[in-house]
């Protein structure tokens, strides 16, 4: 089991364009088309360090010139469970990598006063059991969302659980470590802590409002 900063079943994509796409991420300046972008290709390259073990099994083909066994996914299906709206911008990339995918929404957003995720939707496959399911949001900063997300996916059956994100607090890992200590979360950077507010520091901001330009951070103190 892979460990980041103490944190059990934690795991830092270190790969240097992974670095290099999340620092022009958290620049303040960095355009919303930008934003947009780079979170796209991020979501490649972590899924691919996500999904490495993903079982294949050999099948015989024709190419042009000779007859082989070669390997190819076997029958695990995969789902992505993006946990609005942030995880939107996770999820086209994913898509693209594995395009026969099922996709569910889980609606959650952090009560500003209390930073309680409060839920608002959740439309999910029917057959999550067989399924290895992959729950995207960029940030997990104390967790709250994501536990309660996870919480939801298993209750509508789903076993293998991940948990992809692209920034996370130490706080929010270790409790979600400790509330679904089976669950193995794959992340571009653990950040050094929370502030006041609850936000990642250094972190990027608010992800929803970058992605989808609702708010215009640079006038925030
Ligand atoms: O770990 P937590 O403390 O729960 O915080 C992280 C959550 O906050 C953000 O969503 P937000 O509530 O801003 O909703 P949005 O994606 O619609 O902007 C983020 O995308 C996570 O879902
Ligand atoms: O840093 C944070 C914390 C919660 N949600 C965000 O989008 N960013
Ligand atoms: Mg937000």
């Amino acid at each position: 089991m892979s460990e980041t900063a103490g944190v059990p079943n934690f795991t830092e994509v270190l790969h240097p364009l992974v670095q290099h796409k999340l620092t022009r991420m958290r620049m303040k300046d960095t355009s919303t088309a930008s934003f947009r972008d780079l979170l796209r290709e991020i979501s490649l390259l972590l899924a691919y360090e996500l999904l490495r073990d993903l079982p294949i099994e050999e099948v015989e083909i024709e190419t042009p010139v000779a007859t082989m066994m070669a390997p190819k996914l076997s029958g695990k299906k995969v789902c992505f469970v993006s946990i609005l709206r942030a995880g939107d911008g996770l999820l086209q990339g994913l898509l693209d990598l594995v395009p026969s995918a099922r996709v569910g929404h889980i609606g959650l957003f952090r009560d500003p006063v209390t930073k309680l995720p409060v839920e608002y939707l959740c439309k999910l496959p029917d057959d999550l059991t067989d399924r290895v399911t992959v729950l995207v949001d960029p940030m997990l900063a104390t967790a709250g969302s994501a536990i309660e997300a996870v919480r939801m996916v298993k209750e509508a059956g789903a076993q293998d659980v991940r948990f992809l994100a692209l920034v996370a607090a130490p706080e929010g890992a270790r409790a979600f470590h400790a509330a679904h200590p089976d669950v193995p979360v794959f992340a571009a950077k653990m950040d050094a802590c929370l502030d006041a507010r609850k936000y990642i520091v250094p972190g990027l901001g608010d992800a929803g409002d970058r992605l989808f330009g609702t708010k215009d951070h640079r006038s925030e103190d």
